[in-house]
């Protein structure tokens, strides 16, 4: 465990909502408690869990949403998490989360969005590397594009980017906004589209129209395709050609052969999986055979915190169950850098860290 630890690792699938530490929602929880807003002893033992059913996930969210979304929280959950992240040695990040709009607490998605941006500023335990390709500002904001943070050598480094999330509860016209601030933000770190939420909610048709303006526009998009036996929808998500897909859980033949023939990544969530009871045993999951098959897949945690997991225990796992010995971990580690939305100057960085860690790693 320890090894996977120090291998250096490229997380792609991480919603920023899921991947916030139990000890702030619990203190988070305490302090709506203690304003009447929330009954703290019901909620206790709901954040300290262990298995939950996919349903359970959803709800689970709506409560996290109430702890979490206010701006100052926001700025204070994408800094833990990037900190977490970077000290299972992730060095680079795809963060993904729904811009929310939230009247009550004056919250506009791109408000939101500077939130985040500011506690991607905040972290200083660690250097950051965000976008810096532009110096266009942020609309509803005086947000300036971010510059590297000064490193001194030893530090860690992670390079940090943002994924906007479309809910599938969200409307042709909200799906649209989101694609469009993805858009403005592109200086800001901003990379790609993600499509997201409860599977059994929301029509197709409804996020097309803005999915389509993501691609005509150049914006790379990932989507949670065939997490429950949908197959009108895993074929109609596959017609448009995603650049990566996660979960994948219900594909079926003729599915795999298409991902296959597309050569479509996989972003790979072996706990969230398991825990949500889309396989009924970790050895039937599909990992053995796209990695067999050679096809480019990428080990994530889908929501670290909710699931208890780590992008090393992730490693870990799929080492243990499937046999993989280090140079064969090492290598899955790093072919996940194809897979990343960032430019080629970040993909030769991450080689060239990666070439730096082989010599240490494997003797
Ligand atoms: C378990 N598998 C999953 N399947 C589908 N969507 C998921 C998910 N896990 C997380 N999300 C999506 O991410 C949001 C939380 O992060 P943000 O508020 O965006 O930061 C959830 O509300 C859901 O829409
Ligand atoms: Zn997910």
């Amino acid at each position: 465990m320890e090894w996977c630890r120090e291998l250096p690792k490229i997380e792609l699938h991480a919603h920023l909502n899921g991947s916030v530490r139990d000890s702030t929602l619990l203190e988070l929880a305490k302090d709506l408690g203690e304003k009447g807003v929330i009954a703290f002893a019901d909620v206790v033992h709901v954040i300290m869990k262990n298995g939950r059913s996919l349903p359970e996930c959803f709800k689970l969210f709506d409560l996290y949403h109430l702890l979490t979304t206010d701006h100052q929280t926001v700025t204070r959950i994408t800094k833990e998490v990037i900190e977490d992240f970077a000290a299972e040695n992730v060095v680079y990040l795809e963060l993904r989360t729904t811009p929310k709009k939230n009247e009550a607490k004056g919250m506009t998605k791109c408000s939101y969005m500077k939130a985040v941006i500011d506690g991607i500023r905040a972290v200083d335990t660690v250097d950051v590397d965000f976008d810096t390709s532009g110096t266009s500002d942020v609309n509803c904001s005086e947000a300036t594009p971010l510059n590297c943070i000064g490193s001194p050598i030893n530090r860690k480094k992670i390079y940090v980017r943002l994924l906007l999330s479309i809910d599938r509860r969200e409307t042709t016209a909200a799906a649209m906004e989101t694609v469009n601030l993805a858009i403005d933000l592109k200086n800001f770190g901003v990379v790609g589209i993600d499509l997201s939420g409860n599977p059994v909610i929301g029509e197709w048709q409804t996020f097309l129209p803005a999915l389509k303006h993501a691609k005509e526009l150049g914006l790379p998009i990932t989507l949670h395709c065939g997490e429950v036996p949908n197959h009108k929808e895993i074929q109609a998500m596959l017609d448009i050609c995603p650049q990566r897909i996660g979960h994948a859980c219900f594909l079926v033949e003729e599915e795999w052969k298409r991902v296959k023939f597309l050569k479509i990544p996989v972003e790979i969530c072996l706990t969230s999986n398991i825990r949500t009871e889309r396989f009924s045993s970790i050895y039937d999951h599909f990992f053995a055979d796209l990695y067999k098959a050679n096809h480019q897949v990428a080990l994530c945690t889908d929501d670290s915190g909710l699931f208890s997991t780590t992008l090393s225990n992730e490693f870990y796992l799929a080492a243990s169950t499937f046999g993989l010995n280090k140079n064969e971990m090492f290598l899955l580690a790093r072919s996940a850098i194809q897979s990343t939305f960032a430019d080629e100057e970040v993909k030769h960085e991450l080689t060239k860290i990666f070439e730096d860690a082989e010599n240490r790693l494997i003797i």
